[in-house]
């Protein structure tokens, strides 16, 4: 299977030693800016599938359909392993092995599936998590979903923040025993709430946003955390981007004379124009 080695990658990262901190990605451009740059992987969250695909906060309206193409367009573009945000699995049971199907197809190496009542219910300001027995159910329909067995699959719950650690603890205990391949916390607030995560469980740990004090890589590889996220700033850095240019633009600036416009030879490597010309040299005739 042409993914297997993008997950088998993610695989080597979890079962390895160190812990990673992936590249935020949710384009063609971004992903291959991140694989040129050496992350070892790529991160596509539920936020910026939304910002980068309707221009919306993370609130659940976008689609499997549109999430799995997202990835499919990223997958064509770059190798480089990604991890997908696939929220809640888009329904119950049934939908979340629906879309491990899809996420499948579309080729990431990893998915994470969470318990967070999604989206959000009437009249409810706080976030909520669906009963543990139907995360377990979740998890056991993202499991049933896969084919390839390389795709890794992970239990994701945010209890910590929302209910309590050991709430936090209780679930991510299930969800290991329901056969993912790895925990994914987010709401950790400190290294005692890790550590009691850390001692429950045998999987390897992935982190969400974290506080300062669970930043020293060191301390996290000691406690089987694989991958820690650093948030999504390529994707805010970008919305500055275009809105300086834009401006200056409105503003009268003459395009020659904009500022922050990349280098030919940085645009030329997203491109992979050598490999086009290449291409283009073979298969229609044309000079290298
Ligand atoms: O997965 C992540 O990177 C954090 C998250 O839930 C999101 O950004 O939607
Ligand atoms: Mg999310």
């Amino acid at each position: 299977m042409a993914f297997r080695s993008r997950r088998e990658k993610l695989r080597s990262i979890l079962s390895g030693g160190t812990c990673v901190r992936p590249g935020s990605v949710y384009d063609a451009i971004s992903i291959r800016i991140a694989e040129d740059l050496g992350f070892p992987l790529g991160m596509f969250g539920g936020s910026v599938a939304s910002l980068a695909v309707l221009g919306d906060p993370d609130v659940t309206l976008i689609t499997l359909t549109e999430l799995a193409e997202q990835m499919r367009r990223m997958s064509r573009a770059s190798a480089l392993p990604v991890l997908v945000d696939a929220d809640h699995g888009y329904g119950n049971a049934l939908n979340v092995r629906r879309t491990v199907q899809e996420l499948e197809t579309a080729g990431a190496a990893g998915l994470t599936i969470e318990d967070t009542l999604l989206p959000a219910a009437f009249g409810e300001a706080k976030t909520q998590l669906i009963p543990l027995e139907e995360g377990v159910g979740k998890m056991k329909a993202a499991l049933d979903g896969r084919s390839d067995p390389s795709l890794v699959i992970m239990g994701r719950t945010g209890a910590a923040s929302i209910t309590s650690i050991e709430d936090a603890i209780r679930r991510a205990v299930a969800y290991e025993a329901a056969g993912v391949d790895a925990l994914f916390c987010t709401g950790i607030k400190s290294r005692a709430e890790l550590a009691a995560i850390a001692s429950a469980t045998h999987l390897p740990l992935v982190l969400g946003g974290a506080p300062e004090e669970l930043n020293a890589t060191d301390y996290l590889e000691s406690q089987r955390v694989r991958i820690a996220l650093q948030g999504h700033a390529p994707i805010a850095a970008a919305t500055q981007a275009v809105y300086e240019v834009q401006k200056a633009l409105r503003d009268g600036t003459a395009p020659k004379a904009l500022e922050g416009l990349p280098a030919a030879e940085l645009t030329s490597g997203v491109i992979r124009e050598a490999d086009v010309r290449a291409r283009s040299a073979n298969f229609l005739g044309l000079k290298k």
